[in-house]
């Protein structure tokens, strides 16, 4: 069996990875899986365990980094964030082409290991929309805002390494675009 694509979402807080995600995700066409992160944030609510994150303490989170367990981690604003590893090699074995929605630090981690993952950094149309849209979502108190924001701005500077890119103006015609990305891929 072919093994699957390794397909990385990644850009700063707030710029609507998680709102273009679910415009594609669940496409027959594309055979995709995502994989759910294991973190040490709170849960917001609304959220639910095993679906949106796997919620961990930080003694677990840890554990996991020094079993090997991770493909891939960050600390992020306070909270860890990793991509437990033998489910994304589980999948790619199955055919499955693999999703993650991750952070910067942590996608410079997968480039490292699989230089042939498909990433794709989505940007804002201004910096100013930005924080428009993490204000907006309402989810974070204002300290944490400013730090995501602040991040951000050193974030977009790594747009560059990056295999594509992709402007966040709509989430429906950002989603068709990397629905077509990962089809030529597929091919
Ligand atoms: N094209 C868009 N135009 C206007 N608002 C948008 C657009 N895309 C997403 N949003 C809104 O912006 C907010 C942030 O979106 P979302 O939560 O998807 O971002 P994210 O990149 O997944 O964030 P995080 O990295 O923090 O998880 C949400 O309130 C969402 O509804
Ligand atoms: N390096 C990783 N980053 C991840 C992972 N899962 C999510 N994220 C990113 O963290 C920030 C903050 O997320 P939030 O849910 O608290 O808003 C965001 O950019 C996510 O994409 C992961 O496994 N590894």
């Amino acid at each position: 069996m072919k093994k699957g694509l390794l397909i990385v979402l990644s850009g700063p807080s707030g710029v609507g990875k998680g709102t273009i995600l679910k415009e594609f995700v669940n496409d027959p066409e594309l055979n995709l899986a995502y994989s759910v992160s294991m973190t040490t944030r709170k849960m917001r609510p609304g959220e639910v365990e095993g679906v949106n994150y796997n919620f961990v303490d930080r003694p677990a989170f840890e554990q996991a980094i020094r079993d090997g367990e991770l493909l891939e981690y960050a600390e992020f604003v306070g909270n860890y964030y990793g991509t437990p590893l033998k489910n994304v090699e589980k999948l790619r074995a199955e055919g499955k082409n693999v999703l993650l929605e991750i952070e910067v630090q942590g996608c410079q981690q997968v480039m490292e290991k699989c230089p042939d993952a498909l990433t794709i950094f989505i940007i804002p149309p201004s910096m100013e929309e930005l924080e428009k849209r993490i204000r907006g979502r309402g989810t974070e108190p204002e300290e944490i805002v400013q730090q995501r924001l602040s991040k951000a701005n050193r974030e977009m500077e790594l747009v560059d390494q990056y295999k594509f890119i992709v402007c966040n103006e709509d989430p429906k015609l950002a989603a068709s675009i990397i629905s077509l990305i990962i089809k030529r891929h597929m091919e």
